[in-house]
């Protein structure tokens, strides 16, 4: 996995096929950029619906924004709540909302439009399939909300990718991102967040990896706990350990001791940076943590897990991986843009993950699937101790 590149792109760069393959791809490319072509393929029966869905992609590509907004307003106004019990008449409606009927029917019309709300035979609003499915995730919801900021920085993107890192609103939102990240920095509002969305990883992570063949589980930046939670639940033999900033540790012994964790969940503070990890542990969690740093920060930080592995021990790695199939619009664009705007971090592939694991001194690199890999996917590595050993 180690020598491959990222993916089929990278092996065939050169050489007679490749070239093949781009005069092909011009080739189709002037053909769908005129716009006598795009007519005779909108009124060909064969191609007339893919010729449809090319067009309705774009346009959707053009549109995002606005729907991105009405879905803002819907969750700020509580739209979903108010006809989540019953579908309401648009004068309820209006009234529920504090607007006048006028752009109430505006938001519900788009909502309806959008799948968040359904339209009844008798006029009513009622709730649709996609704000039932939100309605179920109030971390999602919280993620609508927190994109107000990152939706600032997007508004001149093009000045975001000539900016360097740093001066953004997500960079002061996420401070370990781009600056030293120690004692001080606040650390109440992004650990809320990751609080209320971590229930996107933790359930299928759970599901994708045998946790109870381990005997020590030791979550690295593992916010106020929420995985190791979870894990807790789940295997009542694991014994847990916690290590994350000075602020945030703090916060997470606090909430161990509430949810009656302390016995078996300990906590240290300190920066993988420049710390060293709690030793013991025959399981690593690093759960959304590489994306968000640099690789020579990623190399620091796998060295230090497996220095501090015990023999035989694991890594696994959880997070939304770029290049993923299927996903690559949430590994790709979104992630690839927020994790932009927040600092120097960047999604990976597998295989750059898996490279950096073998820098690192991991073998044994294996994927396994997981239900959902737009939210996560997971990669776990053996400690190669014997390398290790010799590198002393
Ligand atoms: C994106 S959050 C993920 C939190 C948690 N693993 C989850 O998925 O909900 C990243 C976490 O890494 C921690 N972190 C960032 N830089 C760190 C560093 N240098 N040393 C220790 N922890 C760090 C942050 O405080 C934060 O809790």
């Amino acid at each position: 996995m180690a020598a491959q590149t990222d993916g089929w792109a990278g092996r065939v760069r050169d050489g007679p096929f490749a070239r093949l393959r781009d005069r092909l791809a011009g080739w189709r490319n002037r053909l769908v950029e005129s716009q006598r072509f795009q007519r005779f393929a909108a009124d060909l029966p064969v191609v007339r619906r893919v010729a449809g869905r090319h067009a309705s992609d774009l346009f959707d590509l053009c549109a995002g924004f606005v729907y991105s907004q009405i879905l803002l307003a819907g969750v700020r106004l509580r739209l979903f709540d108010a006809v989540a019990g019953e579908p309401l008449a648009l004068d309820a409606l209006a009234s529920r909302l504090g607007l006048e009927p006028e752009p109430t029917a505006r938001l519900a019309d788009a909502s309806v439009a959008l799948g968040l709300l359904e339209r009844r035979p008798d006029g009513r609003y009622g709730l649709g399939l996609l704000g039932a499915a939100l309605r179920g995730n109030p971390g999602l919801q919280r993620m609508i909300e927190h994109h107000a900021l990152f939706y600032r920085d997007l508004a001149d993107p093009v000045a975001l990718l000539r900016a360097p890192p740093g001066g953004t609103e997500l960079a002061r939102f996420w401070p370990y991102a781009d600056g030293p990240g120690t004692e001080t920095h606040p650390a109440a509002a992004y650990s809320e967040l990751m609080a209320s969305t971590v229930g996107f990883v933790d359930g299928d992570a759970l599901d994708a990896y045998d946790f109870g063949r381990h005997r020590r589980v030791l979550d690295v930046g593992g916010g106020t706990g929420g995985f190791l939670a979870a894990l807790a639940a789940r295997h009542p033999t694991l014994d847990l350990v916690l290590f994350d900033l000075p602020p945030v540790a703090r916060l997470a012994a606090a909430r161990f001791a509430e949810l009656g964790l302390g016995h078996r969940a300990r906590v240290a503070a300190g920066d993988f940076r420049s710390d060293p990890l709690p030793a013991g542990a025959d399981l690593i969690t690093l759960v959304r943590i590489l994306h968000d740093h640099p690789d020579a920060i990623v190399l620091t930080l796998l060295r230090a897990a497996r220095a501090a592995l015990e023999p035989g021990g694991r890594l696994l790695v959880a997070e939304p991986l770029a290049r993923t199939p299927g996903a690559e619009r949430m590994g790709d664009a979104y992630f690839g843009f927020y994790l932009m705007a927040m600092g120097r971090g960047r999604p990976r592939s597998a295989d750059a993950v898996g490279r950096l694991m073998v820098a690192a001194g991991f073998t044994d690199i294996r994927r396994h699937p997981t239900r959902r890999p737009m939210l996560v996917s997971l990669l776990s590595a053996a400690a190669d101790t014997k390398a290790a050993t010799e590198r002393k």
